[in-house]
């Protein structure tokens, strides 16, 4: 058999050699407590801030603004509640969409059972958020807008620069969950008016369980641990040094070749969907077509379920994902694909194929005719398409 074919990068990725190679040392040489006064403790407290530094000026912010933390789900549940909870005084109401990731959701209905007002605003046919639909959610006692830069499933570019003109001349607060978009787009939280944001360093050839959260400067919200005065105060507890190293060389490294890598992604992503389009009939492309991440293409075949499509695709050396990884396992439709209007028997058919930086020609190639096989073949199988061929 072929070598694997990796096609999930929206679930995860491999850390690259260079980030590797800046985290080592702190392993085993330089293990030092960045609290500790001595050299060694400092030597590890001069690369967090070099860190710190590096993801800062990724999205043009300030060091001072950047907090480390154990990844996108942790900085999403922190930014919501942390903010949610400083202005409770203020007001309860908290607005959101149909389509974020379950960090966000769950952390919403968590705050609903305590007492907050959650408005999840509906999205059109390829994801986009309705921006009158916002406005008109807007109340006296809105503290929070949060909504995602980029989907993770069907990878639309929500209009976050917009969205934030809205929040700031209302005076709410606008949070955004960056975690795929990091390394894929051009972020500026001054320019589009972001107050926090959540990353995530192993969708960007980091390692994984390390993160990060932006708070604007003068934004206030509750500490996440409490304990030691790590991270200003804010998140307690002695940092997890190599990771910390990691992410800062890996974010790093994505805006660096920011352009060399979008151009190459795009270019094999419109391939992948044209092949595809062109070779299997009955199809949905989820998303919308030219507002969507470089790397990600997102089918729904008729007739056809998506776990039976993942298993057969997985024989064959080949993985996608068939709905976000927290969710794939489940038998429920994925929420994104209800949310952008499908009905349960085509969004169970759906398939993210997501590209990063490892994939090649060749490789699309390949996918586009083990698929075409797998398609058909599981098709003929389906009680549902046979019947339909009868009445043809
Ligand atoms: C949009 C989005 N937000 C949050 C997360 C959670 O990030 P992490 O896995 O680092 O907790 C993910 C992970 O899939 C994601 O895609």
């Amino acid at each position: 058999m072929r070598e694997y074919i990796y096609m999930d990068n929206a679930a995860t990725t491999p850390v690259k050699d260079e980030v590797l190679e800046e985290m080592m040392p702190f392993f085993k040489e330089k293990y030092g407590n960045p609290s500790s006064i001595y050299s060694l403790g400092q030597t590890s407290k001069v690369a967090v801030e070099k860190a710190r530094e590096q993801v800062a000026k990724s999205i043009a912010a300030k060091k001072e603004e950047i907090y480390f933390t154990a990844g996108g789900s942790e900085s999403d549940n922190w930014a919501i509640k942390g903010i949610a909870y400083k202005n409770k005084k203020k007001g309860n109401h908290i607005i959101t969409s149909k389509i974020e990731h379950h960090a966000v959701l769950h952390t919403c209905e968590y705050l609903e059972k305590d007492g907050f007002e959650v408005t999840y605003l509906n999205v059109d046919k390829d994801g986009i958020v309705d921006l009158e639909e916002l406005k008109n959610s807007i109340k006296d006692t809105t503290i929070l807008i949060t909504i995602m830069t980029a989907n993770n499933e069907i990878g639309t570019i929500e209009p976050i620069k917009e969205i934030g003109e809205i929040a700031k001349s209302k005076g709410i607060i606008f949070h955004t969950d960056a975690v795929q978009a990091m390394g894929n787009i051009k972020i500026d939280v001054n320019d589009m008016n972001i107050d926090l944001l959540s990353m995530s360093a192993h969708k960007v050839y980091g390692p994984k369980g390390i993160g990060a959260l932006y708070v604007r400067k003068g934004i206030k919200l509750d500490s996440l641990i409490t304990g030691g005065g790590q991270e200003r105060n804010k998140r307690a507890g002695t940092e997890n040094v190599p990771a910390i190293v990691g992410m800062g060389k890996a974010i790093e490294l994505a805006y660096e070749n920011l352009e060399e890598h979008n151009n190459k992604l795009i270019s094999l992503r419109d391939n992948l969907i044209k092949k595809i389009e062109d070779s299997i009939d009955e199809i949905k492309l989820n998303g919308h077509r030219t507002k969507r991440l470089p790397g990600n293409v997102n089918f729904s075949f008729k007739y056809i379920e998506g776990e039976s499509l993942l298993l057969s695709l997985d024989m064959v050396g080949i993985a996608g994902s068939s709905g976000s990884a927290c969710t794939s396992g489940s038998l429920d439709p994925s929420h994104v694909l209800l949310g952008i209007g499908l009905d349960h028997e085509i969004a169970h058919g759906s398939l993210r194929l997501s590209l990063g930086d490892f994939n090649n020609e060749e490789e699309i190639n390949y996918v586009v005719e083990e698929l075409k096989k797998i398609v058909q073949k599981l098709r003929m199988m389906s009680p549902l398409y046979d019947k339909l061929e009868g009445e043809k």
